[in-house]
């Protein structure tokens, strides 16, 4: 498949995240085209000099498929006490590095992984880079067994739920056996607000606003700048 534009900047972002990872440390993976570069960046790395990582959790199978065919052994998360730095994409950064993430399903591994770090940097291409949070649905991961209420509540409180489709058409179903409702608040007013609601809400597994979360973002601009901002 070809390359887009789009493509070529997660590239540079996931390269500039690969260089940041330490020898003999322990490294979160998260999910997602740009971390799928960034993991073929790392093995790149680690072909060159071995990093000897001391232990790998990753984020979804997607991930993890990919890091065992590049040779690298993946742990549990139960399996590690702390993760030293995690390396994630994002649908959404704000100027607070505050940001929507789930894009992919994968947004409750990949928060619990999140703070469990002693480090997070997202890596973005420029589109994502927003000064709030704007333009991408907040994914909220609920279980079957309550979804109708939540979908109703959401509906009464002005969310504008919809229940996320896989390529069939049915139910996306999350790694935990979960559906997603995406809420199309656009853009989120006060997220601080709207993350207190949700985790409140009971029959939400988890959602996908990530706030003081991040602490670098890189983001590759068109012109071929590398940006970092740091929290
Ligand atoms: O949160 C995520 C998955 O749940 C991803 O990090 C996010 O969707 C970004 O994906 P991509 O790099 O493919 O644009």
């Amino acid at each position: 498949m070809q390359k887009t534009k789009q493509d070529e900047l997660k590239q540079e972002a996931a390269k500039k995240a690969a260089l940041m990872v330490e020898p003999n440390s322990v490294l979160g993976v998260g999910t997602g085209s740009t971390v799928a570069f960034f993991i073929d960046e790392l093995a790149k790395i680690n072909r060159e000099k071995a990093l000897n990582l001391k232990a790998i959790v990753t984020t979804s199978n997607r991930s993890r498929a990919q890091l065992e065919k590049q040779g690298f052994k993946v742990n549990e998360l139960s399996e590690v006490d702390q993760i030293d730095l995690t390396v994630d994409g994002a649908d959404r950064v704000d100027l607070n590095l505050n940001g929507i993430k789930g894009g992919g399903g994968a947004l409750t591994l990949e928060k619990n992984v999140a703070v469990n770090s002693k480090k997070n940097i997202w890596i973005v291409d420029e589109t994502k880079f927003v000064d709030r949070l704007k333009g991408f649905a907040l994914p909220v991961e609920v279980l079957p067994i309550s979804c109708e209420q939540n979908f109703r509540t959401f509906s009464q409180e002005g969310l504008l739920p919809k229940y996320r489709l896989d390529d069939n058409g049915k139910r996306y179903i999350t790694h935990y056996g979960n559906f997603i409702i995406d809420l199309h608040v656009d853009p989120i007013p006060f997220p601080n607000v709207l993350a207190h609601y949700l985790d409140s809400v009971v029959g939400v597994v988890e959602h996908g606003l990530f706030l003081n979360i991040c602490n670098e973002v890189i983001i590759a601009h068109s012109d071929g700048k590398i940006e970092i901002r740091k929290r």
